[in-house]
């Protein structure tokens, strides 16, 4: 049985390693990975075009065997014992294979068969991810959105406490992000724990709380959303912007010049910017408070990230990891 600890952390992987090798050598798609998601509520798992997000799902789900490291589901260990587990796990991992002839219902209720469970959890299934009045339409009819839509309710067939869904908005327009998005907030709400892997981040801020950030393979950082997104951030204009950064940084603060004005970051009030700059003799001529959001987070991490690393090798210890843990 899992430990009352280990059920805390839903997902735990330690040292987790994966590298491939061909004809050209040896890739590490993932590299001493950390990964800690904690029970409850939606934790986003981003990173960029093969930063090797899927990868780390497939070993988590016994589709792939790592190179090195342990991984634990619900505190227990897996692959060893995911067959104890597996149970309380529902994957969207690729695109299922459901029957174009037959409807919605028809294709759930077949594999309600081989889970062993009825129509009347079909039909729950089906109104969850609101389906239910297009359920007798064929499945070749259906949207792309439908599709994912259907896909995820498969996977609560079996009634998941994790539900790990890798892109499930890769391909949808805008509408069809947002009622994923809806469905993967409401699942969050009703208690179950989300794995939500993407490389789109204005959406995924918008449901995670907490979430993992990923580039070569490598962490960058991790936390409650609102922690990753630091503090507020204000974007200002000076008459002598060096002498305002320099003034600033002596405060304690972290600036960045760009394209005419300053961007400074700091807990402390906006107010707290002007006396700093006064009592250098300095004034302001605009002072506006910009928020930050995860995409922006995203982007200079895996910015500096791509520019340290040596492609196609194990990325060394990056100054990048040190400095977000
Ligand atoms: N079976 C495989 N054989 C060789 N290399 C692989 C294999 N699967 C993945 N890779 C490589 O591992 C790295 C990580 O790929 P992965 O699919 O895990 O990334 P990802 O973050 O899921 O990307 P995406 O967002 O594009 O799906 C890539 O460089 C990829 O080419």
């Amino acid at each position: 049985m899992a430990s009352t600890s280990g059920e805390d952390l839903v997902i735990e992987t330690t040292g987790l390693r994966k590298e491939f090798t061909g004809r050209q050598g040896s890739r590490v798609a993932v590299a001493d990975l950390d990964l800690a998601v904690p029970r409850g509520g939606v934790h986003g798992f981003l990173g960029p075009n093969g930063s090797g997000k899927t990868t780390t799902i497939r070993m988590l789900l016994g589709l792939a065997r790592p190179t090195a490291g342990t991984m634990a589901l619900f505190g227990t260990p897996v692959p060893e014992r995911l067959p104890e587990v597996i149970g309380r796990v529902g994957a969207v991992v690729e695109s299922p294979k459901f029957s174009p002839t037959f409807s919605a219902r028809q294709n759930l209720l077949l594999l309600a068969g081989s889970v062993g469970v009825g129509r009347a959890v079909v039909d729950e299934a089906l109104d969850r991810v609101g389906l239910g009045e297009r359920a007798e339409d064929r499945y070749k009819s259906y949207s792309l959105g439908m599709k994912q839509r259907l896909a995820i309710a498969a996977t609560l067939l079996k009634t998941p406490d994790l539900l790990i869904l890798d892109e499930p908005t890769n391909g949808l327009d805008p509408a069809g992000i947002r009622e994923i998005r809806e469905l993967i907030r409401g699942l969050g709400d009703a208690g179950v724990t989300v794995l939500l892997s993407s490389h789109i981040l204005a959406e995924v801020q918008q449901v995670c709380t907490s979430a993992t950030i990923i580039g070569n393979g490598r962490m960058l950082a991790s936390g409650k959303v609102e922690d990753l997104l630091g503090g507020t951030s204000y974007r200002l204009r000076v008459g002598d912007p060096a002498a305002a950064r320099a003034a600033l940084e002596a405060a304690g603060m972290t600036v960045r010049h760009e394209a005419g004005s300053l961007d400074v970051v700091t807990d402390e009030p906006g107010d707290h910017i002007t006396r700093v700059l006064a009592a250098a003799g300095l004034y302001l001529s605009e002072l506006t408070p910009v928020r930050a959001d995860l995409e922006t987070i995203f982007l200079d991490l895996t910015a500096d990230d791509r520019m340290g690393a040596t492609p196609g090798t194990a990325p060394g210890a990056t100054t990048m990891l040190e400095e977000v843990r």
